[in-house]
């Protein structure tokens, strides 16, 4: 029998310390507790499984020579039961043989009696971070191999049917208990944003999510904005000012642009990632922060890496976890849906009924590359709006969009592993009539209007179409059938 795994990780990081010695217990407990980290003890190895089926703890710290149930035999239960949680070995020196059949076994890793303080805090905090990683890769596998998300109201705010979206949601739900800091890179307008606070709607963070551009900043300006500034810390500094650190307490500071910083911001930010300590400007009182750091740059960090303009160091510490958004003409099936969202969100709020649009005008949206992504189609359908009243959408209506030829394929590629592109040009399933009078207009605009050759694309006769035509006219003049 294997335990499955709790669901989630638990929110507090706490280890189970077992040892029949209770001084030695204490001793470490003490170390422990001066780290922030927390721990529970036992001087029985009997009642370990079960109290490790409450799915508390994350890591174990087990005593290798105990009277009773020995280390040995617990860590083979352990293994077998719980195979996703750390097992760090305590050994006296003179039992150092027995290190490598333990770490044969499975454990972690090992510490020598006496205790040396500052090497159980280190190996324990590894353990942490080895322990997440192994949590992460065990529902990313799931993921991986056809789990539908767990919790797709984190993304609702955000259209898409591509699957490499649909992973990094996957990845974002995986990881959703780390506290590590993550990149969002993408160019401009991909949605860096929206997925910044989809990881911060996911984490269940209590605190607010705060987001600031710091390409804007200057070094002082970045320093006044972040940590604050102490009343009269320089001319104009009227009254102490709690930084954006502070109101990110408990949630998660979203640093825009991080690849626009000047290298003394970057060293501050290294500094504030590093020990997660800060000063504000003009005092001495050394400030604790606790939220969750995420950054995002439409800039190419290989590149700004390569000229030096950006740390390695800070780089390596920012990207614990990196997330790439695929640019818009990377993801075409996610063209039309963004457009009918779009069209309703803006009709709604102009209080207009939403047009639909025409099979030219849908042809040539979906071959234009979008430099500026979403933020560009949201314009576009703007625009294309507020200079047409009528109730159907025409190539004319988006400026500067050519009719392309059609890409081979897009239309009826594969997307995710149960829906079909179908929903890419449909918000919801179609009638067949509605299926029909796509295809007659993909089929006029494919020949440019000449019904002969639209005819024959279709596989009916001229009149047929003409009759087909007449009637979808019909029926976007209101006409009965
Ligand atoms: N998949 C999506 N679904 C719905 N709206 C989206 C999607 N992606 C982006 N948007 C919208 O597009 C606009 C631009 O998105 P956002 O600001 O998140 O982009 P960004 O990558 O952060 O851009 P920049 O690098 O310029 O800051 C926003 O209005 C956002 O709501």
């Amino acid at each position: 029998m294997t335990m499955t795994e709790p669901d989630q990780q638990p929110d507090s990081q706490c280890v189970l310390l077992i040892d029949d010695d209770a001084d030695f217990l204490a001793e470490a407990q003490r170390a422990l507790k001066s780290h922030a980290i927390s721990s529970d003890t036992l001087q029985d190895g009997s009642q370990a499984v079960h109290i490790l089926a409450r799915g508390k703890h994350s890591v174990i710290c087990l005593d290798w020579v105990m009277p009773g149930v020995t280390g040995a035999e617990l860590l083979s239960d352990i293994i077998r039961l719980f195979p996703y949680l750390p097992v760090i070995i305590l050994t006296g020196v003179s039992d150092l043989g027995n290190v490598v059949t333990c770490i044969k076994q499975g454990a972690y890793d090992y510490i020598t009696k006496p205790l040396d303080a500052a090497k159980l805090v280190s190996v324990v905090q590894k353990a942490f971070v080895a322990r997440e990683l192994t949590s992460q890769n065990r529902k990313l596998t799931g993921y991986l191999q056809g789990q539908p998300l767990a919790n797709p109201e984190f993304f609702s705010d955000i259209i898409t049917c591509n699957e490499r979206m649909l992973a990094i949601f996957k990845i974002i739900e995986a990881s959703r208990t780390s506290r590590q800091p993550v990149l969002i890179t993408g160019e401009t307008g991909v949605g860096k944003e929206l997925i910044a606070k989809a990881i911060h709607r996911a984490s269940g963070l209590k605190g607010a999510l705060v987001t600031v551009n710091v390409a804007s900043l200057d070094d002082t300006m970045l320093s006044d904005t972040l940590f604050g500034h102490k009343k009269g810390a320089y001319t104009g500094a009227t009254e102490n000012r709690m930084g954006l650190i502070e109101q990110a307490k408990g949630g998660t500071l979203f640093l825009d642009e991080i690849g626009d910083l000047s290298p003394a911001s970057q060293v501050r930010l290294l500094r504030l990632l590093q020990q997660n300590e800060y000063y504000r400007l003009g005092s001495d009182v050394l400030h604790k922060s606790d939220a969750r750091i995420l950054t995002a740059s439409n800039a190419q960090f290989d590149r700004l890496l390569a000229a030096g303009s950006f740390r390695q160091d800070l780089y390596y510490r920012v990207s614990s976890l990196h997330l790439h958004i695929p640019p818009l003409r990377e993801r075409r099936e996610d063209i039309l849906p963004l457009v009918r969202h779009y069209l309703e969100q803006i009709c709604t709020h102009m209080n207009r009924p939403v047009p639909r649009l025409s099979g030219e005008a849908r042809q040539a949206l979906l071959n234009y590359d979008f430099p500026g992504n979403v933020r560009e189609l949201i314009n576009r359908v703007s625009i294309a709006l507020t200079y047409s009243r009528n109730d159907i959408l025409m190539l004319e209506d988006f400026h500067d969009l050519k009719p392309g030829t059609k890409r081979p394929g897009t239309l009826l590629r594969r997307v995710g592993s149960q829906q079909f592109i179908l929903h890419g040009v449909f918000p919801e399933f179609p009638t067949l009539d509605e299926v029909e009078q796509f295809l007659v207009e993909e089929a006029m605009a494919e020949s440019n209007g000449h019904r002969g050759i639209a005819a024959e694309l279709l596989g009916i006769s001229r009149p047929t179409l003409q009759k087909r035509l007449a009637r979808i006219e019909g029926k976007r003049y209101g006409e009965e059938d």
